[in-house]
């Protein structure tokens, strides 16, 4: 498999190089830098740190369609749609990590999964994926007598709010007890909130330093409390569930699938 990465100089972009590099049966077939970057055309391999990889940093996909089978893209929503258009009119699989998608954005890339396949998930960590398949199991045995809140904290470059993760725990909470996240969720509290409503999930957030990526998801009731944690301490692990997802994307019909597809979760 030739794999590609878009925003190759970017945090998750140099860890998918590395982790390519490290990986069996796949390799690096392209890198894509934002147009105007000052390291167009230098090697991959020497932006992620890796030494030479002999593959030169390109500014488009089109200047290196012919170069990869999967395009790995963690960027921004609005870059990941135009390139998962891109993948669906050239028969490119994607794998995209982006997070902060809006409805409409989710809806297009679907679309753009009819044409070729789509990994979409908002964590690749196998801990994490784990960790949803807890969250479902607790919040069924539980119901609910339990309020739950999720935390999460990361890095304070981050640009979006609650994170991908959090809010796929609390659609898989929300799922097992029968409710609806849309209409239970409750951002941020402040100021005279009054009492908290039983059926409401509260997210909270925390930007600060170069936290990679902790979630915490409390299960509290009178006299206990669950706490279901996972903490990230390298984007290494991010990236190495994208190159597999990658390779498992290798000969799949067009459709939309997630990291619960890749690690046979379902
Ligand atoms: N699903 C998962 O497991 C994970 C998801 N994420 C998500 O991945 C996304 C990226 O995170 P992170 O790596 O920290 O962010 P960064 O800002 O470090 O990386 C994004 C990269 O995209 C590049 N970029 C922007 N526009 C273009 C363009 N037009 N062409 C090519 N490249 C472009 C940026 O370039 P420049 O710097 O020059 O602007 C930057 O290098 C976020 O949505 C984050 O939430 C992060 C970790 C794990
Ligand atoms: O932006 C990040 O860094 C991360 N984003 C993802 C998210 O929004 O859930 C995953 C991970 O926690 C790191």
């Amino acid at each position: 498999m030739r794999v590609a990465v878009i925003g190759a100089s970017g945090r998750m972009g140099k860890n998918l190089i590395s982790a390519i590099k490290s990986a069996e049966g796949v390799s690096l077939g392209a890198a894509i830098l934002k147009p105007g970057s000052s390291l167009i055309g230098a090697d991959a391999g020497e932006i992620a740190g890796e030494g030479k990889l002999n593959v030169a940093a390109v500014a488009s996909l089109q200047d290196c369609v012919n170069d990869f089978d999967v395009l790995i893209d963690f960027t921004t929503p609005e870059l990941t749609l135009e390139n998962a258009a891109f993948c669906a009119q050239h028969n490119k699989a994607i794998v995209v990590g982006t997070t902060g998608l809006n409805d409409d954005e989710k809806a297009k890339l679907t679309e753009a999964s009819s044409a070729s396949p789509v990994v979409f998930a908002p964590n690749m960590s196998v801990g994490v994926n784990l960790t949803l398949k807890l969250l479902a199991t607790a919040a069924e045995i539980l119901g609910d007598d339990y309020d739950v809140e999720i935390v999460e904290a990361h890095h304070k470059h981050k640009v979006d709010s609650p994170s991908g993760t959090a809010l796929r725990m609390g659609e898989v909470v929300a799922d097992a007890l029968g409710r609806d996240l849309k209409e239970c969720a409750v951002y941020g509290r402040e100021g005279q909130i009054g009492p908290r409503t039983q059926k409401e999930i509260g997210f909270e957030t925390i930007r600060a330093g170069d936290v990679v990526g902790e979630h915490s998801v409390w299960f509290a009731t009178e006299g206990e409390r669950i706490e279901i944690v996972h903490k990230a301490s390298s984007r290494m692990t991010f990236a190495k569930g994208a190159v597999r997802a990658a390779s498992w994307l290798e000969g799949k019909a067009a459709g939309m699938y997630d990291m619960q597809d890749v690690l046979n979760l379902k």
